[in-house]
């Protein structure tokens, strides 16, 4: 039986395998050393918190197509602020791969290679320091501004990932030089963070058109309440690969996301109930649509499953930036809903107006389980 929850009650037969279990979780998560911890050790099995198979969830499934038609879609960002036709376009672009796929990689997009790259060393170097000086890091605290753990919903879902975690929040309060670790390098960090700001400022036009609504309608609707998150993940090189997922299939809780990553790929797209692999671009940004867009877009744009496969090779790095609302901002309860403008008598509202507050619990109290977050919050 899958033990889900650590709070759950389980019925007496389960219970010694779930003490087991659980003591396995806290064992690993007091080491505070993450998976490379592990993989530092010498592991050569997969314990069994990380093994997935039992749940469904095994990588190797419903391998990849190979032919036209299964690459996700690539959007040429060149020309966008002085060419109205190119605009245009792209903003036809845009709104095809929402609907479509959920997913699509910019090029072009302004922010050079070597920031890029930068970044991706900045996290690696993180993650690779000194562990007695990682370890300062390591917190579930998500309040906490610099967080390093592995896996926040380890004791939510039913099979940890190979994977450990960097988190940051950038927009709106990023951290002081000083509360940054040294070798996470700030200066990058921050470089990045406005490019992504600016990107993201970019993005959240072309969607609010690509929607049929004014240019500035998404940004309007974050005002002041704007909250970029930065996630630098590391997924060590993993013995056993078949039996563990470096992510668990899973939608993102934001309305869109940013991600940059390394040459290993790794990353796939469930698109036409096939895993579409995300093949590595060298200087492409990968750009998805996350469950509140799905929300207030009405189902019209598409956050799509997604999952990270485990691999002999590694580590892999990749940074994802979450656009999200700062939760909690004042004693208020925050709804969203379907938008108003994009409801119409043949085009009913397909969810409630939801306090997010509502989502967050239900998104982070399960975990990563394979399920849609969404789910509940349909009419
Ligand atoms: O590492 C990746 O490629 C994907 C990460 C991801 O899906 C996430 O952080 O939500
Ligand atoms: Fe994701």
């Amino acid at each position: 039986m899958a033990v889900s929850n650590q709070n759950k009650s389980i019925p007496a037969e389960d219970e010694s395998k779930y003490d087991r279990r659980n003591r396995e979780l806290r064992a690993f998560d007091e080491t505070n050393a993450g998976v490379k911890g592990l993989v530092d050790a010498g592991i050569d099995k997969v314990p069994s918190i990380f093994n997935c198979t039992e749940f469904g969830f095994n990588g190797y499934l419903n391998a990849t197509p190979d032919g036209p038609g299964f690459d996700i879609p690539i959007i040429d960002l060149d020309g966008i602020q002085t060419d109205p036709a190119r605009r245009s376009e792209i903003i036809r672009q845009v709104q095809d791969a929402s609907e479509g796929w959920g997913f699509f990689q910019v090029i072009n997009h302004g922010i050079p290679s070597s920031v890029l790259e930068e970044t991706i060393d900045g996290i690696r170097q993180f993650h690779e320091q000194d562990t007695g000086v990682k370890k300062r890091f390591y917190t579930r605290d998500l309040r906490s501004k610099v967080i390093y753990m592995s896996n926040f919903d380890l004791y939510e879902a039913p099979a940890a990932n190979w994977r450990d975690t960097f988190v940051c929040g950038v927009v709106p309060n990023p951290p002081d030089p000083e509360e940054l670790p040294g070798v996470c390098r700030w200066d990058i960090i921050r470089e990045y963070s406005m490019q992504m700001k600016s990107l993201g400022i970019t993005l959240f036009e072309l969607i609010s058109e690509a929607l049929g609504l004014k240019r500035g309608y998404l940004k309007e609707l974050v005002e002041d309440e704007e909250r970029i998150l930065l996630v630098g993940h590391y997924y060590p090189p993993c013995p056993e690969p078949e039996l563990t997922l470096g992510s668990t299939s899973h939608q993102d809780d934001d309305f869109l996301t940013i991600l940059l990553q390394d040459q290993i790929g790794g990353l796939q797209v469930l698109h036409q109930n096939h895993w579409v692999d995300v093949v590595p671009d060298r200087g492409g940004l990968i750009v998805n649509v996350g469950d509140l867009l799905q929300l207030i877009s009405n189902d019209k744009f598409i956050s799509v499953q997604h999952r990270v496969l485990a691999k002999r090779e590694g580590p892999r790095i990749s940074v994802a930036c979450f656009f999200k609302l700062q939760y909690p901002k004042g004693d208020a309860p925050r709804h969203l809903g379907p938008i108003q403008e994009l409801i119409s008598e043949g085009n009913p509202p397909v969810y409630r107006h939801i306090n997010v507050k509502e989502y967050f619990d239900h998104f982070y109290g399960k975990g990563l389980d394979g399920n849609p977050a969404l789910t509940p919050f349909r009419l």
